[in-house]
């Protein structure tokens, strides 16, 4: 139940100027991981690695305890991956795609998948071309969901979605998590989508992981200092991952919640950080948090 699903050790990519850097992370079985960063951070890289469509310059990805270089088509039978982009034909109705589709894969249930249609309000005559954004994303999670996949690898789910559907796309992946067969990732810059369903969060910066731990975890450790300017000498400004200054005072963000207790109390405000906060402060200042 614990072993990793996804293991990802050591791996380097480059494109031009951007690298993904030595990234090693093990994404356990039964749990949702959401991998956050900001845009170009490097989520869609890291997915696309994940599912063999790029592969490391170094290091190795292994899923199901396999390596995914050895046994690739037959790893990703027990994968749905929903793309950050539409993968379809256009021209095709839905009807025939899923003909087209559906061969892929020894286990494709053609009921799960008329249900999930019918629950999405898909009808299998529409054209793709005819589908809004949104739609679009429904029907790749239709296709997704209808092979009895054990790990499901979504980029980007969320974007683009209505908060209703945005709503119902994390009920459904909380549905999905009751049987405990099923590990989840997916990337997403919209940190709420976090707070409600993940239990684990991957954060990227620049190509890098910054930290990959458990919400409770994140939110133990980090929290948020507002206090005068006057406090904010040479050796506290090392402190904090990162500062944002005003006339009127100051608010950091530290990774040492119990140190900021013991160093600022009665002189600062300490309160939660968010997952926001996060992004927002790691951007603004250092990026590598001990
Ligand atoms: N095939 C490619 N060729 C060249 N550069 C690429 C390629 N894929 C990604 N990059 C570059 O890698 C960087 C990271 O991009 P990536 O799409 O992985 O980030 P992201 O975190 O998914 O961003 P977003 O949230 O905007 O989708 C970007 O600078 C991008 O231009």
């Amino acid at each position: 139940m614990n072993d990793p699903c996804i293991e990802v050790r050591n791996v380097t990519k480059r494109y031009g100027r951007f690298a993904l850097e030595d990234i090693t992370l093990n994404v356990k079985q039964g749990y949702i991981t959401g991998l956050v960063g900001a845009n170009g951070a490097g989520k869609s890289s890291l997915i696309k690695l994940l599912m063999g469509m790029s592969l490391p310059l170094a290091g190795e990805v292994r899923l199901f305890g396999e390596p995914l270089a050895k046994n690739e088509a037959e790893l990703k039978e027990r994968i749905g991956y929903v793309a950050d982009d539409s993968h379809f034909y256009e021209h095709l109705s839905i009807q025939a795609m899923k003909s087209i589709y559906a061969p892929f894969y020894r286990k494709w249930d053609d009921r799960l998948f008329r249900r999930y249609l019918d629950r999405f309000g898909l009808s299998p005559k529409a054209l793709i071309r005819s589908l809004s954004k949104g739609m679009k994303m429904k029907l790749a999670l239709a296709f997704a969901l209808s092979h009895q996949a054990e790990l499901l690898i979504m980029d980007e789910p969320t974007a683009g979605l209505d908060p209703v559907f945005r709503r119902e796309l994390l009920d459904i992946l909380a549905e999905l998590m009751l049987d405990e067969r099923h590990t989840i990732l997916f990337s997403t810059h919209i940190t709420t989508d976090l707070d409600r369903v993940a239990d684990y969060i991957a954060f990227l910066h620049q190509g890098r992981l910054v930290f990959h731990e458990s919400k409770e975890e994140i939110f133990d450790r980090y929290a948020v200092v507002r206090a005068e300017n006057s406090l904010l000498d040479a050796d506290v400004r090392r402190s904090f991952v990162g500062i944002r200054e005003t006339p009127v005072g100051f608010e950091a963000l530290t990774s040492d919640r119990e140190e900021a207790e013991r160093l600022f109390s009665g002189f600062a405000r300490i309160e939660r950080a968010t997952l926001e906060d996060i992004m927002f402060f790691t951007a603004k200042g250092v990026t590598v948090h001990g």
